[in-house]
């Protein structure tokens, strides 16, 4: 951790003084931490009382918001403004939930248009009317795309199972491994299959490859190219490719260059979302997130869930150098949760220099990773509770079942407070001893296991609780996340919306393809490449 311009001094001492003080002290000396830490937005209730934060240190948190002017960049980003600088570009995800008055005419017209014919589709779906080539009725949606064209509508879809207006099933496709795509096509009819491609750009290697092998598959099946019309779909902002490669302009919908992959399933991106959950729910999905933008844009600093979490997340990377972040959702419905938003959360603030150029000396973007509870108590919670490492963790829990079965969801919620009481207090080596001296075991033997079962507590989570997961509630998540994120970016004074750093890859890819397309070209690369690349040609057969 470099800090010399990010670092304020009085906020330093705060956090050698409370790390010292800690977690428990905290909650014994203050018994109403809950309401004084505790917040809540529509019916999502953030209690981040367990963390190594005191009514004077919040207050310096919350003065470093205010220092960097994020109201004004909140509004910026609202109002359209080109904050994206290095590609010159407005970031207007938050349009496509919002109400068209508030909205500029040039945009909201489009957006209408865009989200009628989504709907126009999802009724057609619902009511068995989206027919094949042979007037068999649509049973599989197959989307291919990946990043922000596969990670949001793939966990979106699966996180609002119990909403699905029918029983259409869908299926996501996106990696380069022919496996993936592969496998699918074996489980497909092409009677009745829907392909929907997305991409942004439409020359994304992986999506362009996998909607290839998908439309060559369905014309060994069905010969006719006219038959491709009532079988394949595109989202992109290059139109112009799509329909190149063969789809009807009718089937073409549009997205715009204001809307970053990442925030993208709020567009035509998120196609697949609206034809499961037909057009009411998927108002409601929208809903959840405009009120989460109202929210970020007006409540007060001290009161606002995505700045409050934002400035939670600052304090631990660069005060505590805390290098990770771990999401655990106690609910299966968020199972793809915490990879959607790796890519939101790790492509946006892994980033090394700020707006103008010039290298930070502090900590960015955290390390996000996580699961779904109380499966990840069984697997990594251990390290968490006594490894060497700080590891700040968001739970997400609801307080209702989407599918209730006996009490199982009070022994999902209640492991979800165990497990951050438990990184809360840990656990002292005298009461430990004390209870192995209860059981008889005395002496060195006692301290010996008590050294081992000692945990020391004093780890800072939060809890976000919501009554049970609903397309509303999602959308406020993904909004909280979103702007907690935006929010970030302002402190750190980095872009948050472009990826270069993922260009390299992508570069380097394709001269590797090349060579072992034509292994004389094999030299000009390095001998680590140069061997891979050599084994695999010779393994080939
Ligand atoms: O939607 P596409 O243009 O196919 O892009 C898909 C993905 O490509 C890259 O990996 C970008 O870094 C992602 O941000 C993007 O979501």
């Amino acid at each position: 951790m470099s800090n010399t311009a990010f670092i304020k001094p009085a906020l330093a001492e705060h956090k050698a003084r409370l790390l010292e003080e800690g977690l428990q002290t905290l909650f014994a000396k203050d018994t109403n931490r809950f309401e004084q830490f505790s917040a809540q937005c529509n019916g999502l209730l953030l209690d981040y009382s367990k963390n190594l934060i005191d009514e004077d240190s919040f207050a310096q948190l919350l003065d470093l918001a205010e220092k960097a002017d994020l109201r004004k960049k909140v509004e910026a980003m609202f109002k359209g403004e080109p904050i994206n600088n290095t590609e010159k570009r407005q970031v207007l995800h938050t349009a496509l939930r919002a109400n068209p008055n508030d909205i500029s005419n040039a945009i909201a017209e489009d957006i209408t248009t865009a989200k009628n014919r989504i709907y126009e589709l999802s009724d057609k779906l619902s009511s068995g009317k989206l027919k094949g080539h042979t007037g068999k009725q649509i049973d599989t949606v197959v989307n291919i795309g990946v990043g922000g064209s596969d990670l949001g509508p793939y966990m979106a879809v699966e996180a609002l199972t119990a909403y699905h207006a029918q029983d259409t099933r869908f299926v996501f496709v996106s990696n380069i491994d022919p496996v993936h795509i592969s496998r699918t096509l074996k489980s497909c009819d092409p009677e009745t299959t829907l392909f929907i491609i997305c991409s942004k750009t439409f020359t994304t290697l992986e999506t362009l490859a996998n909607a290839n092998a998908a439309r060559d598959w369905f014309l060994t099946h069905q010969p006719d190219e006219a038959a491709i019309g009532a079988h394949f779909l595109a989202v992109s902002t290059n139109l112009e490719a799509a329909a190149k490669f063969g789809i009807p302009e009718q089937n073409l919908y549009p997205m715009w260059d204001w809307v970053g992959g990442r925030y993208s399933l709020w567009s035509a991106i998120g196609i697949t979302i609206a034809l499961a959950i037909g057009k009411q729910q998927f108002e409601s999905f929208l809903s959840g997130a405009r009120e989460m933008d109202q929210h970020f844009r007006q409540a007060d600093f001290k009161a606002n869930l995505p700045v409050i979490m934002a400035l939670l997340g600052i304090w631990y990377s660069d005060y505590f150098g805390a290098q990770t972040q771990a999401l655990i959702c106690y609910d299966q419905n968020l199972s793809q949760f915490p990879a959607y938003l790796q890519q939101l959360d790790m492509e946006s603030n892994g980033k090394s220099v700020k707006k103008n150029g010039q290298a930070v000396d502090y900590a960015t973007g955290a390390i996000l990773w996580g699961g779904v509870g109380t499966n990840t108590q069984h697997s990594f919670h251990q390290l968490i509770h006594q490894g060497t490492h700080l590891i700040p963790v968001d739970f997400i829990v609801g307080t209702r079942s989407t599918d209730p079965i006996s009490d199982q969801q009070a022994a999902l919620f209640s492991n979800c407070l165990a497990q951050s009481q438990a990184m809360m207090q840990g656990r002292s080596k005298s009461s430990l001893i004390e209870e192995l001296n209860d059981q008889g075991v005395e002496g060195v033997d006692a301290t010996f296991l008590a050294d081992h079962r000692y945990v020391e507590g004093n780890k800072p989570s939060n809890t976000l609780v919501y009554e049970k997961l609903t397309p509303y509630v999602l959308g406020q998540l993904i909004a909280l996340y979103e702007h907690k994120i935006f929010a970030q970016s302002v402190l750190w004074d980095i872009n948050a919306f472009d990826q270069w750093g993922v260009e390299l890859g992508k570069q380097l890819s394709k001269q590797i393809t090349s060579v072992l397309h034509d292994p004389g070209k094999a030299d000009q690369q390095d001998s680590s490449t140069r061997g891979l690349i050599e084994f695999f040609s010779r393994h080939q057969k």
